[in-house]
């Protein structure tokens, strides 16, 4: 659905050069919900940008939905934005409009009918719940009211594609959650292919089926995200999935139990907890099993979990230990400072 073939961006002014994009290739497939993150810097705007030409590619290829975008005119490229909706951190709505304007008037210059269009403004405030809204100006609603605004304007174009820049790094955590329903409930509803970037692991976790992690301009790892979360090979990788799972054991407390044994992380996906293996393990060997901190988090597709497990004993039990947990597929650490 939405193709890039080694794209490369690069800024240049009088003094400097500055490469946003270095040679990225990425496939989102229809109706999936993929997310680009990575550190301020790294190129995810300069990224989204290109998909809709707001920015154009020094090297490279995008195709949207079999339109190749590099190299369209003026007007056939006014005409395959049509079909990619946008949104943004800061909403960019008209503040002299209506809410029911904001979502008429673009449509207006697209040369869509009256009725049509008064159809499409009910359908939409419908479907991100502000009907009762229609008459209300932008600065009268909340931060996640006019995101809901902003994503009715972009479904009343009824795109294929969905392109989301950082469509919760203003709102707080609740309306975060709300929005990334609705954002789920839209993919889910209207089968749009939505393309996010953000520097937000949760929002990764909790709504997209697939992930890139970009570092200067590159995509450093790719894949299911459920993989990626098993996984990770990058330390920008690793940093991103730890700052959902905060393990903040005390150094004092480190250093005086790693004397009497191995301090190891296990990780789990879906709905095994590690319980039972670690169980098994207090069981089958000469070793005290203390959990140190654990949590899990809902993926969009299956639970994963994470232990920080004390294994208290002599070298010997402890390597049997790890040794028998990963041989029963629990993905064992050892945590180090
Ligand atoms: N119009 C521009 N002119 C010059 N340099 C730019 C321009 N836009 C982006 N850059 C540079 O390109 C690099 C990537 O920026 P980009 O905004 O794409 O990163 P980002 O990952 O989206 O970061 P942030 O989350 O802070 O927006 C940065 O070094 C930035 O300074």
């Amino acid at each position: 659905m939405i193709e890039l073939r080694h794209v490369s961006k690069t800024f240049t002014s009088k003094k400097t050069m500055v490469t946003a994009l270095d040679d990225v290739s990425l496939h989102v497939k229809k109706g999936e919900i993929y997310g680009v993150i990575g550190y301020s810097g790294a190129g995810k705007s300069t990224l989204i940008r290109c998909v809709n030409m707001l920015e154009k590619p020094s090297e490279g290829e995008i195709i949207v939905n079999g339109v190749t975008m590099t190299g369209l005119s003026q007007s056939k490229l006014r005409e395959a934005r049509q079909n990619i909706g946008m949104i943004f951190q800061g909403f960019n709505l008209l503040k002299t409009a209506t809410v029911y304007d904001n979502i008429a008037i673009p449509l207006k210059l697209t040369g869509i009918p009256k009725a049509e269009i008064d159809g499409r403004v009910k359908k939409y405030l419908e479907v991100v719940g502000l009907e009762q809204k229609a008459d209300s100006y932008p600065g009268q609603l909340s931060g996640g009211q006019k995101q809901r605004v902003a994503i009715a304007r972009a479904l009343s174009h009824e795109p294929d594609v969905l392109l989301s820049d950082e469509a919760t790094s203003a709102l707080d955590p609740e309306t975060t959650e709300s929005i990334l329903n609705l954002l789920m409930k839209i993919n889910k509803e209207f089968g749009i292919t939505i393309l996010l970037i953000t520097h937000e692991m949760h929002v990764v976790q909790k709504i997209c089926d697939r992930v890139a992690v970009m570092e200067n301009g590159k995509v450093i790892e790719e894949g299911n995200v459920i993989d990626i979360f098993s996984k990770a090979n990058s330390n920008t990788t690793k940093k991103f999935i730890n700052s959902l799972f905060p393990e903040d054991i005390p150094a004092e407390v480190f250093n005086s139990i790693s004397e009497q044994g191995p301090v190891i992380r296990l990780s789990f996906v879906g709905h095994s907890t590690g319980k039972p293996a670690l169980a098994e393990v207090a069981k089958k060997f000469d070793v005290y099993t203390n959990i140190l901190s654990g949590n899990i988090v809902q993926l969009k597709n299956e639970p994963y979990g994470r232990m920080v497990v004390h294994l208290q004993g002599i070298k010997d039990q402890t390597d049997a230990s790890i040794a028998y947990l990963e041989a029963e597929g629990v993905h064992v650490e050892r945590v180090n400072r």
